[in-house]
């Protein structure tokens, strides 16, 4: 229930928008009503007494008007209710963007990112349902018995009790039984059609691999199996339906036979005139309206409702790792300095583990200086992408200090850090646009010639020209359509646009041969030249010209200086480099 009133919680802000929609529901089911009843008398007024004109031509005008009114309050309602229903959604969505983010890097060690993708992204769809047809509804069909209550009383009180008694029961019993019936089958549904999200989406990211292994056809069955429970699922919820609108349609019958039968013996008594008859039929007929909608949306009200626990489980599971929480200790003034160059960044025998008690950095210092090069080299695990986590303020460090220009990290609000940083990382994050749109990631709003100044330094306008449509060339999923050298340049482009103060590259050579490699390290040393650059690599080369190198081992620095020092230490640089070197000879 706590879920049903958190979802309600959201619709708060629209709460007029969403009045005027249920009251724009209740005059088209209203309207309905109208035109029934005075088709009905219209009926009976032509067949009986066809010489009394003024009893005729005044429902002619009443069936005209409810016809026309009809259409016009179901738009306004359709436009209303959806309306208000899609802002509510995007609220729901902003509002769990900011709840997941801080937590992103915990949620992706806990679930699978394509899990959590297909079910985030659904879930919040399905929550649509929530409201269109969940709430409004409901409150629409009550005003409508109400309302065929007072008409159908004001012939007779049996007659509006019986009516309003058999709407109840239709309304509540049938929608009732299609949410039982239909709970559990619902939510397998849901978790099925995650299954099917998750499994293609690694049936299109892994199809080299699979193809490779050969093992493409066992996955393509997997997927087929889990699209044939889904068949099952949906042929069992069609059935529910079929069978509650059958039963709904049999219960509008009985109670027009009921209505007849009241209302016959009270004609026969005089208490009633023959020439309503036909009103009260299509009166009770209409009324039937506003409840045949509702078992559809209790027989979904299971996966809504399972879909909404589902995302605020989401957002609400606490955090494993204290997180940095408010950065209350910062100033106007400090966020003026954080600003202003010389920037300078400064470790301080600092210390992290992460949430399962890992130990990733142990007592760590280095300084990086305005305008310098620095590289961090070290072996796998070393604790180098830890660093740059918590550079961005990803993750929390326990002891020790982390000063840029001199203000502690873990008082900075994370978006002024983030500003200063411009980050070329191993997974380049490409989106299946045109070259142009994915450079303007960098910097919004930025120039044609702007994109192309930056792709010129990163030394990838070229390649981008020779693209069929240059820069307007759409790069396909995840820059699919590139080399990986490519991307990487790509990336660098943006974040040449973005004119951070420090460019943070991770492993940006990893999908590089050697050759490239050096090539292309030695290229952005020139390109970046009057630039901060921190370069986290395990991949030693091209590093002859770095300002200055640092190599971690187990979390803390084993070793620093210039390259030419560090070869002729011949101490830990010198060794993973001759490590290396006789790997790819
Ligand atoms: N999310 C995590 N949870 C627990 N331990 C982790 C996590 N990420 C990294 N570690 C551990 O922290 C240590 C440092 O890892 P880190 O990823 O910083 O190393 P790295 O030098 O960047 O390695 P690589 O070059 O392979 O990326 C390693 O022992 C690693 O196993």
């Amino acid at each position: 229930m706590s879920t049903f009133w958190r979802m309600l919680h959201f619709m708060k802000p629209y709460r007029l928008q969403m009045s005027a929609a249920i009251l724009l529901g209740f005059l088209t089911v209203g309207a309905n009503v109208g035109l029934m009843g005075t088709s009905g008398y219209l009926i009976a007024a032509a067949a009986l007494h066809p010489e009394n004109v003024l009893l005729i031509w005044l429902p002619i005008v009443g069936v005209r008007f409810f016809g026309l009114s009809r259409g016009v309050f179901r738009y306004l309602e359709r436009l209303f209710s959806h309306d208000a229903a899609f802002r509510v959604l995007a609220g729901i969505r902003k509002w769990l963007y900011g709840r997941l983010e801080p937590r992103g890097a915990e949620l992706l060690e806990k679930n699978r990112s394509g899990d959590m993708l297909g079910s985030v992204v659904s879930d919040v769809e399905q929550l649509q349902h929530f409201f269109l047809r969940l709430v409004a509804p409901p409150v629409i069909a009550l005003l409508t018995i109400g309302l065929c209550f007072s008409i159908l009383a004001a012939y007779h009180y049996s007659l509006g009790l019986l009516v309003a008694l058999m709407l109840i029961l239709a309304g509540a019993g049938i929608p009732y039984a299609a949410h039982r019936f239909g709970r559990v089958r619902g939510e397998s549904l849901a978790e099925a059609r995650a299954e099917l999200y998750l499994q293609a989406s690694e049936l299109v990211t892994g199809l080299p691999e699979l193809v490779a292994a050969g093992r493409e056809g066992e996955q393509l069955l997997r997927l087929e199996s889990t699209q044939r429970r889904i068949d099952g699922l949906n042929t069992g919820m069609n059935r529910i339906a079929s069978l509650s609108g059958a039963a709904m349609s049999a219960m509008a019958k009985l109670a027009m036979w009921l209505v007849l039968l009241t209302a016959i013996p009270l004609i026969g008594q005089g208490k009633l005139e023959g020439l309503a008859l036909p009103t009260l039929i299509l009166v009770t007929l209409a009324g039937f309206e506003s409840v045949m909608a509702l078992p559809a949306a209790f027989q979904q009200a299971g996966q809504t409702l399972a879909a909404g626990k589902r995302l605020f489980a989401l957002a609400d599971a606490p955090l494993t790792q204290p997180s940095y929480g408010q950065a209350a200790g910062c100033s106007v003034q400090g966020l003026i300095e954080l600003n202003q160059p010389p920037l300078e960044i400064r470790f301080q025998q600092v210390q992290m583990h992460y949430p399962d008690g890992t130990s990733a950095l142990r007592q760590l210092s280095f300084e990086l200086k305005q305008d310098q090069h620095v590289a961090i080299v070290g072996e796998s695990g070393a604790g180098k992408s830890s660093i740059l986590q918590l550079l961005l303020k990803l993750r929390p460090y326990q002891t020790g200090s982390i000063l840029l220009n001199r203000m502690e990290l873990r008082e900075l609000p994370e978006e002024a850090v983030r500003s200063l940083f411009g980050v070329v990382s191993q997974q380049v994050q490409l989106f299946n646009a045109t070259v142009l749109e994915n450079l303007r990631l960098g910097k919004p709003g930025a120039s044609a010639e702007e994109c192309m100044h930056a792709a010129k330094l990163a030394l990838i306008h070229d390649a981008i020209e020779a693209m069929p449509q240059g820069y307007d060339t759409v790069i396909g999923e995840g820059g699919a359509r590139l080399s990986g050298g490519e991307r990487q340049r790509v990336a660098l482009a943006r974040a040449l646009l973005r004119d951070a103060p420090i460019t943070l590259f991770d492993e940006p050579t990893s999908s590089l041969d050697p050759l490239t490699r050096q090539a292309f390290v030695q290229s952005m040393r020139t390109v970046l030249k009057n630039r901060t650059v921190l370069w986290i690599t395990h991949r030693l080369e091209g590093l002859e010209t770095m300002d200055h190198i640092i190599v971690v081992r187990q979390g803390s620095v084993c070793e620093q200086g210039t390259h030419p020092a560090l070869i002729e230490a011949r101490g830990a640089y010198w060794k993973l480099r001759e490590a290396q070197r006789r790997r790819w000879i």
